[in-house]
């Protein structure tokens, strides 16, 4: 089988990019909700996307974003696909993706195989689905909190569309997480961090290698 796809999220200074570039990952994210301690604002992703090339695929995520937002974050951070975290219904999905001319990436937070399910109400308004953890009622953020769900729910997925693995993963688990779901794509934030929104360029890559391992 072929090594999964590996997308960093919430980068936000050069030296974690760098890390994120020489770990060789395929994908970079922006963080555009501004209550995240990855948040970025569009000068500091335009640095960040003038430092990354196009060698590396750029994913904005955003929550319920406006298209104002997402006018000005596609063109600052050069981005190459758009991921919403947020509530997002297939119909925006769709539209979204014929405004801006870049796949979509839906976010389905997952807790039960009813969740899973509701990820092919997307199949024809998405290019790619990321479950996710579903957070709290109360949580602060709606991902990025280190949380698993059981991911015993996608074994043996079958799935119209390109799919991905997010929410708690980290060196130590995400070679377990890829056996357990065959997940293509696997996307981490916190666990590459030292503390919420400090990156960490060793667990950077020590992630990457745990999945090539
Ligand atoms: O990271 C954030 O702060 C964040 C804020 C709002 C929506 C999504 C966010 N993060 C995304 O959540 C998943 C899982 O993160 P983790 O690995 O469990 O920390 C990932 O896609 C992040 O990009």
């Amino acid at each position: 089988m072929a090594n999964a796809r590996i997308k960093i999220c919430g980068i936000s200074t050069p030296d974690t990019l760098d890390a994120v570039l020489a770990a060789r990952a395929e994908y970079v994210g922006f963080n555009f909700f501004p209550p995240s301690p990855r948040h970025v604002d569009m000068a500091a992703a335009a640095a960040l996307a003038a430092r990354a090339g196009s060698t590396i695929g750029k994913v904005g995520v955003f929550v319920d974003p406006d298209d104002s937002l997402l006018r000005e974050a596609v063109a600052a951070g050069r981005l190459d696909a758009i991921q919403l975290h947020g509530e997002e219904a297939p119909e925006r999905c769709a539209a979204l993706r014929s405004r801006f001319g870049l796949p979509v990436w839906k976010v389905i937070p997952v807790s039960n195989a009813a969740d899973v399910a509701r990820a092919d109400a997307y199949r024809a308004a998405a290019d790619l689905i990321l479950f996710d953890a579903k957070t709290p009622k109360d949580a602060t953020l709606p991902g990025g909190l280190g949380l698993r769900f059981d991911w015993s729910l996608l074994a043996g997925l079958r799935m119209a569309l390109p799919w991905g693995l997010a929410g708690g993963l980290s060196a130590a688990n995400v070679r377990d997480a890829i056996e357990a779901t065959g997940a293509p794509l696997v996307d981490t934030s916190s666990g590459v961090e030292s503390a919420p929104g400090i990156k960490d360029s060793d667990k950077i890559a020590g992630f990457c290698a745990a999945v090539r391992a």
